[in-house]
């Protein structure tokens, strides 16, 4: 995961039409949230499997998970349906350990911040990735950015409230290695067209 321009990962998609706006707008990566019955953007495996047919192979597909069984994580990256495992639950370093047993595919690690000993915890993390987040995911709310002033340790991917109206202070003012949206590119719960493309174009249109 090199540097460079911000990316932009969109998650949560769960319905075929998401996955036409997804390979309108190009956003870098998209997210599928797995195995989790409370989020309302869950798809199943066999869901997942025919969504990501049909999804563009310019955009890298993520797999979202929370507490999921490693084996599980595993196969559906060993067996290329999703690039990329992020682990959005209270997965530890053992947790990573034994996934890495089982695969050598790229893992983020999500992280709920709410003060500096959380982005300790983070910088320390096995993961190839960090993930800042507010709160469990999805919740469409942000934690103080203010406190990665003080923290510019590692790349990490900012998530959390971010919308086409904040990206611009996201990206200009804390450079994070990609952005990562849910709620804000919705309407009524459902992916936005409109608003998919006006978040890939917020981050597009930023040269820093
Ligand atoms: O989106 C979900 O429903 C979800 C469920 C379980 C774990 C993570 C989830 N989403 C992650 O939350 C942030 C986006 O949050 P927001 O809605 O933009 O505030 C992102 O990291 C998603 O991958």
């Amino acid at each position: 995961m090199t540097a460079g321009r911000t990316r932009i990962k969109i998650c949560g998609l769960s319905r075929m039409e998401d996955i036409g706006y997804a390979n309108e707008a190009l956003p870098d990566y998209c997210g599928f949230v797995i195995g989790v019955p409370s989020s309302r953007r869950n798809v199943t495996v066999e869901q997942l499997i025919s969504l990501k047919e049909r999804l563009s192979d310019r955009i890298c597909p993520v797999g979202v998970f929370v507490n999921a069984e490693q084996e599980l994580v595993a196969e559906l990256l060993n067996g290329g349906v999703i690039d990329i495992a992020q682990l959005h639950g209270r997965e530890d370093e053992i947790y990573i350990r034994r996934l890495r047993d089982l695969t050598d595919k790229p893992l983020i690690k999500a992280f709920s911040i709410q003060n500096l000993s959380d982005l300790e915890t983070a910088e320390k993390s096995s993961a190839d990735l960090v993930l800042l987040d507010h709160g469990k995911g999805g919740t469409g709310a942000s934690f103080e950015w203010e406190l990665l002033r003080h923290w510019k340790k590692r790349p990490y991917i900012l998530a959390g409230g971010l919308d086409a109206g904040n990206i611009p202070e996201a990206v200009s003012e804390y450079h994070p290695y990609a952005v990562d949206l849910s709620s804000s590119v919705e309407t009524g719960g459902k992916k936005d067209r409109e608003k998919i493309l006006a978040a890939v174009a917020a981050v597009r249109s930023i040269t820093i």
